[in-house]
């Protein structure tokens, strides 16, 4: 453990922050915020990895196709980036929980001086009781030409924060309650794996893409968070983030999702 206080990093993505028809899904983000705040006072320590900025910024102008464009989808994740932060704002508050927003690209943690500048910063809000809500820097990161600033995906970044803080555990939630042995999507009679130790190739061959409009990594990304928190000797359990009180059970020790590790 990284300290006396169990550290938890959260990660939640687009398929569960935004509802089908393309607005916020409130209700997710009133409960997210509830269960956060509930174990923050509890003397947990979360911070948690949000994507949506790009499904906020389509919501707020009212758009229902994600651009092909890359400078477009920036400019949509500045507009959406400012309404989900403000959206957390409220709701965390209302649980009398103060946030601060951290947004990173690879190579600021890649460096070791920026990535010191970043742990530090992360543990003064800890210490104060703040949640850090992540995302990645989008206006910035673009894998182009020499400037490899982007993470493939949260997932990816996520994994990278959690191992960074030494997280006990990274909980991902997702539009899925777990990892199949094939893609759900194409395979109905597909099972969940309640545990997983290792990643086997059969594993890697199941994980497909993203099942929605707005999810990016699918199954690829999270196998590849899941070993970089296994090869770090912690766990990653990837479960639904329907209801993110689910995350009381995880923390409970309590059998849902897929475990990693
Ligand atoms: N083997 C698998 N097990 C579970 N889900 C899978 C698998 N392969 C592909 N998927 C897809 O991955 C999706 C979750 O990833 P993604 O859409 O990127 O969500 P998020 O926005 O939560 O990151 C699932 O809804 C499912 O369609
Ligand atoms: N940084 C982007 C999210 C990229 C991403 O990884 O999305 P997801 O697959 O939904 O976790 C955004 O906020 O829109």
């Amino acid at each position: 453990m990284a300290n006396e206080k169990r550290r938890l990093v959260v990660k939640i993505g687009t398929s569960s922050l935004i509802l089908p028809n393309g607005r916020v899904n409130l209700r997710t983000v009133d409960r997210l915020a509830y269960t956060l705040a509930s174990l923050n006072n509890q003397g947990f320590q979360v911070a948690l990895v949000s994507s949506g900025a790009i499904g906020a910024g389509l919501a707020s102008l009212q758009l229902t196709q994600r651009p092909q464009e890359i400078a477009k989808q920036q400019a949509l994740a500045a507009i959406g980036q400012m309404e989900l932060m403000r959206i957390y704002s409220q709701r965390f508050l209302d649980y009398q929980t103060q946030v601060a927003q951290i947004l990173l690209t690879r190579d600021v943690l890649a460096f070791p001086v920026s990535r010191q500048h970043v742990l530090n910063t992360f543990e003064v809000l800890f210490e104060e009781g703040v949640i850090p809500i992540v995302n990645e820097n989008d206006t910035v990161a673009v894998d182009e030409l020499d400037h490899h600033t982007t993470f493939s995906d949260n997932d990816e970044l996520s994994a990278m924060v959690a191992v960074r803080l030494q997280a006990d555990q990274l909980i991902v939630l997702s539009d899925i309650d777990g990892f199949y042995d094939q893609n759900p999507r194409e395979n109905p009679a597909a099972k969940k794996l309640a545990r997983v130790t290792e990643l086997t190739p059969a594993m890697q061959k199941a994980a497909g893409g993203s099942g929605s409009n707005f999810g990016t990594g699918g199954m690829v990304t999270k196998l590849r968070a899941a070993q970089a928190m296994m090869t770090a000797g912690k766990q990653m359990v990837l479960c639904n983030g329907a209801n993110p009180t689910v995350i009381f059970d995880v923390v409970a020790g309590k059998p849902v999702g897929t475990v990693f590790g």
